[in-house]
């Protein structure tokens, strides 16, 4: 039987969407029942079969903040053992269709500034993408102060 195409050798792949809205990025809780319940992370989960992690990563941010987003530019790609599993995660950077539109209240969603995300706890793997941010929030920082 062919490998369906959202695993690849017993890896789970899982498309994420860094959603930013001004210098604000969407973070949420996990669910009770989930590996990490409790953690925050960024909307995302498991590509189901025949799914592209783009696409993957618009679907779950719909159903895990109501918000459409366009799914904009691949940040990187990480691959980490868990106790649960080996997981290939690919990061996009998407922005909100529409600006106005909050996330539902259900959905544990909250706005944070770059350097707030480190404030929070999340799944390991998801420690180098934060620093990524917050870095690249420095350096703008830094060039507004020398424009
Ligand atoms: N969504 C998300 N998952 C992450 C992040 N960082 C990280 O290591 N993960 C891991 C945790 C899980 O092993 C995997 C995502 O699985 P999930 O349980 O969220 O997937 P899902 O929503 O499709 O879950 P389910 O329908 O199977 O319950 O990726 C992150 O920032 N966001």
């Amino acid at each position: 039987m062919p490998e369906p195409e959202s695993s690849e050798h017993g890896l789970t792949l899982v498309g994420i969407g860094i959603i930013q809205r001004a210098d604000q990025f969407l973070i949420r809780v996990r669910p009770e029942g989930t590996v990490y319940a409790g953690y925050w992370e960024f909307p995302g989960g498991k590509c189901e079969p025949g799914e592209t992690p783009e696409q993957t990563t618009a679907r779950e941010c719909l159903e895990e903040t109501g918000l459409e987003v366009a799914v904009r530019k691949p940040r990187r790609v990480i691959e980490h053992v868990y106790p649960h599993g080996r997981v290939k995660l690919f990061f996009f950077d998407c922005t909100p269709i529409d600006l106005v539109v909050e996330p539902a209240a259900e959905h544990g969603c909250r706005w944070v500034k770059a350097e707030e995300l480190r404030l929070y706890r999340f799944p390991e793997a998801n420690e180098v993408i934060i620093e990524q941010l917050v870095a690249e929030t420095d350096d703008s920082s830094d060039r507004d102060e020398f424009d």
